[in-house]
C-alpha cells in the first residue's frame, strides 16, 4: 500500500495588471493524502477536514479526484483505488487559488503514486489546460511569483500550424515587499467574476496595463514602493469587479493611509491584496480589517510570505 501526502499553497493572481499571467504563491495551505488500496476494482474515498470541509465533494466529481483521473488518462493507464485525506487551509471562493490547489494536488499526487512519470513541466500544461489561465495552478506548482506567457510556436518545415507553447518566468520578489491579505466571509466565484469583463478593450487600456505590468515586475524585484505605488492599477479587470465586492472603496483607502504601497483584488475576489513593507504590514492588516468591520462585513487580514516552493511532498525528507 502506497501513500503519498503533499501540500500545495495558496496563490494571489493578477496582482493589478497582470490579468490572467502573473500570480504568487503564498503561506496559506491544503494538505493532500493519498492512499493507494490494492481492489480489484477501482474505488474511492475522500476524507475532508478543516473549515468549510461540507462545501467539498466527496464523490468522483471531487476537483482534486477529477485532476487525479485527468492524469491516469493521460498516461494511460488504469487509476488505481485510492483513499484520499484532504484538509483545507485555504478559503473556498475567496480568491486564494483553492481551484487551483486542487487541481495541481491531485495531478501532483498522481504523479508521485504513479512513479513519477511526467516531468514538472508536463504536469504544469496539464494543470493549465484544466484551469484554463496559468496565473494560479503555475505559482502554486513551482511556487514563488511567476509569469506566463503562450508563444505560438510557428513550425513551417513540418507544414504544422502552430504548436503554443508556455514560456514561464520566475519573477525575483524583494524581501521588503509583503503580501497582506484581507479575507471577507462572503463569497464571489471565479466564474461570476470573469462573467462581468467586457470581450474587447481600448488600445488606450492596453498600453496602460501593459506599462503597468512591466514597472509591477521591476518594483516586486527591486521593491521601489514608488513604482509599486504607480503599477498596482489596472485596466483589464479591476474597474468592472470592484463593484462586486462591499466595502472595496474604504479597505483601500485604509491599506494606503496605513502605508501600503497599493491594493488590489486577489484573483476573482473578493479577497483583497495590498503589498507592504516589512515595518507597516500588521499596521495594513489592522487598518484593513476594521475598515470592512465598520463597512458591516466580517473580514480577517493575513501578514504572508511568498512560498518560494510550491507543491511538495510532506512526508519524505529529502
Ligand atoms: N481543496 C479542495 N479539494 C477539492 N476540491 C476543491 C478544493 N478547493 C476547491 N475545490 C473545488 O473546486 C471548485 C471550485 O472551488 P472554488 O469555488 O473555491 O474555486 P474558485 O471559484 O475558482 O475560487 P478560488 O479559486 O478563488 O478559490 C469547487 O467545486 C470546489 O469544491
Ligand atoms: N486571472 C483569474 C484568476 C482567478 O483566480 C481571474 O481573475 O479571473
Amino acid at each position: 500500500m502506497s501513500t503519498v501526502s503533499i501540500i500545495v499553497p495558496a496563490t494571489t493572481a493578477n496582482l493589478g495588471p497582470g490579468f490572467d499571467c502573473i500570480g504568487a504563491a503564498l503561506s496559506l495551505y491544503n494538505e493532500f493524502q493519498f492512499t493507494q488500496i490494492n481492489t480489484a476494482e477501482t474505488t474511492l474515498k475522500i476524507n475532508v477536514t478543516g473549515a468549510e470541509a461540507e462545501r467539498v465533494q466527496t464523490d468522483e466529481s471531487n476537483l482534486l479526484y477529477q485532476a487525479f483521473l485527468k492524469f491516469y488518462q493521460h498516461i494511460e493507464k488504469t487509476p488505481p483505488s485510492v483513499e484520499i485525506d484532504i484538509k483545507l487551509g485555504v478559503p473556498l471562493a475567496r480568491g486564494l487559488g483553492s481551484s487551483a490547489t486542487a487541481i495541481v494536488g491531485g495531478l501532483v499526487g498522481a504523479n508521485l503514486l504513479a512513479g513519477e512519470p511526467l516531468r514538472q513541466v508536463e504536469v504544469m500544461q496539464l494543470a493549465i489546460e484544466m484551469e484554463g489561465h496559468p496565473d494560479n495552478v503555475v505559482p502554486a506548482l513551482l511556487g514563488g511569483c511567476r509569469l506566463a506567457a503562450t508563444g505560438l510556436i510557428l513550425e513551417p518545415q513540418r507544414h504544422r500550424e502552430r504548436r503554443e507553447e508556455w514560456e514561464i518566468c520566475n519573477i525575483p520578489w524583494h524581501w521588503d515587499v509583503i503580501p497582506v491579505v484581507a479575507i471577507p466571509d462572503f463569497e464571489l466565484s471565479t466564474a461570476e467574476a470573469r462573467g462581468v469583463l467586457p470581450s474587447e478593450y481600448s488600445r488606450k487600456d492596453a498600453i496602460f496595463n501593459a506599462a503597468h505590468l512591466g514597472l509591477l515586475v521591476r518594483g516586486l524585484e527591486s521593491g521601489r514602493g514608488d513604482w509599486l505605488r504607480v503599477a498596482m492599477q489596472d485596466k483589464i479587470h479591476q474597474p468592472y469587479r470592484q463593484s462586486l465586492i462591499q466595502g472595496y472603496d474604504p479597505v483601500y483607502a485604509a491599506a494606503v493611509n496605513a502605508g501600503a504601497y497599493g491594493m488590489v483584488i486577489s484573483g476573482a475576489g473578493p479577497t483583497l491584496l495590498a503589498l507592504a513593507s516589512t515595518t507597516q504590514a500588521e499596521s495594513v492588516a489592522k487598518a484593513m480589517e476594521s475598515a470592512w468591520q465598520e463597512a458591516g462585513v466580517k473580514a480577517e487580514a493575513k501578514v504572508l510570505k511568498v512560498d518560494f516552493q510550491g507543491a511538495r511532498r510532506t512526508d519524505v525528507e529529502f
